[in-house]
């Protein structure tokens, strides 16, 4: 089972107007409320490409309630732990360019920490678990740290979307797979990319670190793979950009999804980016019509 931890998950709230004012009164054009976080973004893909997960992470209030409806309906497995206070909205600004306000999320309280962590300590070694997105500041920023090392008691396979500390501090447990897109990764080497060798030789230092997998997503540029025998480039597919939130969490699903089902890792990367490109394509999340559509235009290059 692949089992997706949004320790912080969100309602989002996707607002279309046609010119933002700051300052000023902005009447929408358009607005739609998704269930949020990176965690659930995949479970969310994941069952949309014909993979079973289960969604663990913290809830709260009338916002959490619409999620887990929302997830229900959906026909995901959920399995939050409940937290006083409201989950967070994130609020997400549609003027040509996109500007995002992420909330800050309830507190979670030592008691509901544990309850979530006896979810991990009964992880098996058939298991698959995402750790993905930020942290809520009531946690202590080495809670990812945390989960890791209980996930390899087990042997279960570690996949994490998440950047800054919590990112630097996972490398060296041998995550199966890391997503960070190249501005986490730049931020992680604390330097700054001019080009494309440069990405290369960053993301080459993921796997000399302990990372097994690595995907570095370039937003419409496309994307690198890494691992310690080859790495991979794929130019992103052309199309209108809808929304690009959940791009990147889209792309950590379509890798699964492929590897699960028994796909190459070369055939899982291009899989992984037709998905990445799907969801950018869409209003939501990507379709799986839509992903098998721009699979046949992703190629990919070795190096
Ligand atoms: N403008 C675009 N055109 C085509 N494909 C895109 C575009 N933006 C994103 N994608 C696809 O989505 C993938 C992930 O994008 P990106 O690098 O923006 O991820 P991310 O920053 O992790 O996203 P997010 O945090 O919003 O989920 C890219 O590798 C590409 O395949
Ligand atoms: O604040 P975090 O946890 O870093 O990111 C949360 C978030 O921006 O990421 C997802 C897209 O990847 C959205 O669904 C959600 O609003």
């Amino acid at each position: 089972m692949i089992y997706t931890c949004t320790l912080n998950p969100s309602v989002d709230y996707i607002v279309h107007v046609d010119e933002l004012r700051i300052g000023e009164l902005n009447r929408a054009v358009k607005t739609l409320t998704f269930p949020g976080g990176k965690g659930i973004n995949v479970s969310r893909v994941l069952k949309r490409l014909g993979i079973e997960s289960t969604a663990l992470g913290f809830i709260g209030g009338f916002t959490g309630a619409f999620i887990i409806e929302q997830l229900q309906s959906e026909n995901i497995t959920c399995d939050f732990v409940e937290v006083p206070g409201n989950t967070r909205i994130n609020v997400k600004l549609k003027s040509g360019k996109e500007t995002e306000i992420n909330g800050q999320g309830p507190m979670i309280q030592p008691e509901h920490e544990a309850e979530f962590m006896e979810k991990i300590r009964a992880l098996t070694e058939n298991d698959i678990v995402v750790l993905a997105g930020s942290i809520p500041s009531s946690l202590s920023p080495d809670v990812y740290g945390k989960i890791v090392d209980e996930a390899k008691k087990v042997k279960a396979k570690v996949v994490v979307d998440t950047s800054g500390p919590a990112l630097k501090s996972l490398l060296a447990r041998n995550p199966f797979l890391a997503k960070p897109n190249h501005k986490e990764l730049a931020e992680l080497f604390e330097t700054s990319f001019h080009s494309k060798d440069e990405i290369m030789v960053c993301g080459r230092r993921l796997i000399e670190l302990g990372v097994e997998n690595a995907i570095v997503s370039l937003a419409g540029d496309g994307a690198f793979y890494f691992n310690k025998e080859m790495t991979l480039f794929a130019e992103a597919p052309k199309g209108t950009v809808k929304n690009s939130v959940g791009a990147g969490d889209s792309m950590v699903a379509g890798f699964l999804a492929a590897y699960t089902s028994g796909k190459s890792l070369e055939e899982a990367f291009a899989y992984s980016v037709a998905s990445g490109s799907a969801t950018a394509f869409s209003e939501d999340l990507c379709t799986k019509d839509c992903v098998e559509q721009l699979v046949h235009e992703v190629n990919v290059m070795r190096f």
